[in-house]
């Protein structure tokens, strides 16, 4: 099959979050563009969703414009919006592995995975894992993955992802750095067509630690190890103050924004553009990506949540997996 008729499958996701019902609405809008394959509990899906079963992931191309094809896996029950039942956090799991086994094995094209309730799948399946990012490094073998978060108006990655503030500064490591700049250049480069990516860096403290008035970490080692990677060709901005390297002006001279840790990247991007950016794991020897906001309990199962995230990200997969 070619690539351009294999599928992107769509992990479930938590079902008593919005999941089901963003990959639904994502399907109507994508039917007669992108083939899907949806992975979950069908009796998950919201009422009246045009959807059949399949057989295998080769069967989704042609079924796609017509209803949304679904690979179906028996949760043992319904899911009531909001209310996350441990009995479903270790299919949730199961989903994900099986999605990425079938990019793996060239039956899909990409993942796209809806969003996960971390903390439901840690108290229902001791989900030894802080996020997909991590799960993913896992599941594809290999140790170093970025976050990244991209929109069409700005790009963000954490050094440091899912890990409490107070583990940030030991976390931090000129090696961890590092690999965060070379994974986030090589994906900007091969990902996302950019032939010579320029980046800026952010410092760990307020004022990039003002000469070592508020913190040393910048002029211990951050900036000695950006000086060494522009020696070695790198383009490299930093580092720069946090706070001031988001606005308009300043975006527009790099093509992403490294930062220390996951709200320092994370805050900007979904202030600007929450309806639109996409979460891409980049490093991994598979394509994945997944809309930027969770589970949204709050809203779940009252057909208001936007699909626009998921859209984007199923879109951002298949233009991603065109290019490898
Ligand atoms: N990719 C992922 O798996 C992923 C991503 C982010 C958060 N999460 C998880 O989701 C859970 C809830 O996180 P949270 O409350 O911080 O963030 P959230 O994104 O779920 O919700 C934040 C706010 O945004 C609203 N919102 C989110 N998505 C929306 C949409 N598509 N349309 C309309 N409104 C929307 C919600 O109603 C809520 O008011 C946590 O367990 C978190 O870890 C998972
Ligand atoms: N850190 C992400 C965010 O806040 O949007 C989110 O939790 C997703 O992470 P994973 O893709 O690793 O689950």
């Amino acid at each position: 099959m070619s690539l351009g008729r294999r599928p992107v499958v769509l992990s479930c996701g938590e079902p008593a979050g919005i999941g089901p019902e963003i990959a639904a609405s994502a399907w109507a809008a994508l039917k007669d563009e992108i083939p899907l394959l949806w992975l979950g509990d069908r009796r998950h899906l919201p009422q009246g969703t045009a959807h059949e079963v399949v057989g295998d992931a080769s069967q989704a191309a042609a079924l796609s414009p017509r209803a949304l094809p679904v690979l179906a896996y028996d949760f043992g029950g319904l899911s009531i919006p909001g209310q996350p039942d441990p009995t479903h956090a270790q299919h949730v799991i199961d989903v994900i592995a099986a999605g990425v086994g079938l990019v793996r094995d060239g039956q899909a094209a990409a993942l796209c995975t809806a969003p996960i309730h971390k903390k439901a799948l840690m108290d229902g399946a001791d989900f030894a894992f802080p996020g997909h990012t991590e799960y993913l490094a896992a599941l594809g073998g290999v140790t170093d993955v970025v976050m990244m978060l991209a929109s069409d108006q700005l790009r963000v990655v954490p050094a440091t992802i899912h890990i409490a503030l107070d583990q940030v500064p030991t976390a931090l490591t000129p090696e961890k750095l590092r690999r965060t700049i070379e994974i986030t250049h090589a994906g900007l480069r091969d990902r996302f067509g950019i032939a010579a990516p320029r980046l800026a860096v952010a410092g760990l403290n307020p004022h990039a630690g003002e000469g070592g008035a508020m913190g040393r970490q910048e002029c211990d080692w951050i900036a000695p190890l950006l000086d060494q990677m522009r020696s070695e060709g790198f383009d490299l901005a930093g580092p720069l103050p946090a706070d001031t390297m988001f606005h308009a002006a300043a975006r527009a001279r790099y093509d992403a924004a490294v930062a220390m840790y996951h709200d320092q990247a994370l805050i900007p991007i979904k202030t600007l553009d929450f309806d639109r950016g996409v979460n891409v794991t980049l490093g991994l020897p598979f394509v994945r990506t997944s809309p930027d906001h969770g589970t949204a309990f709050d809203i779940a199962g009252k057909g208001i949540a936007n699909p626009t995230s998921m859209i984007e990200a199923i879109k951002t997969a298949y233009r991603m997996a065109q290019s490898t």
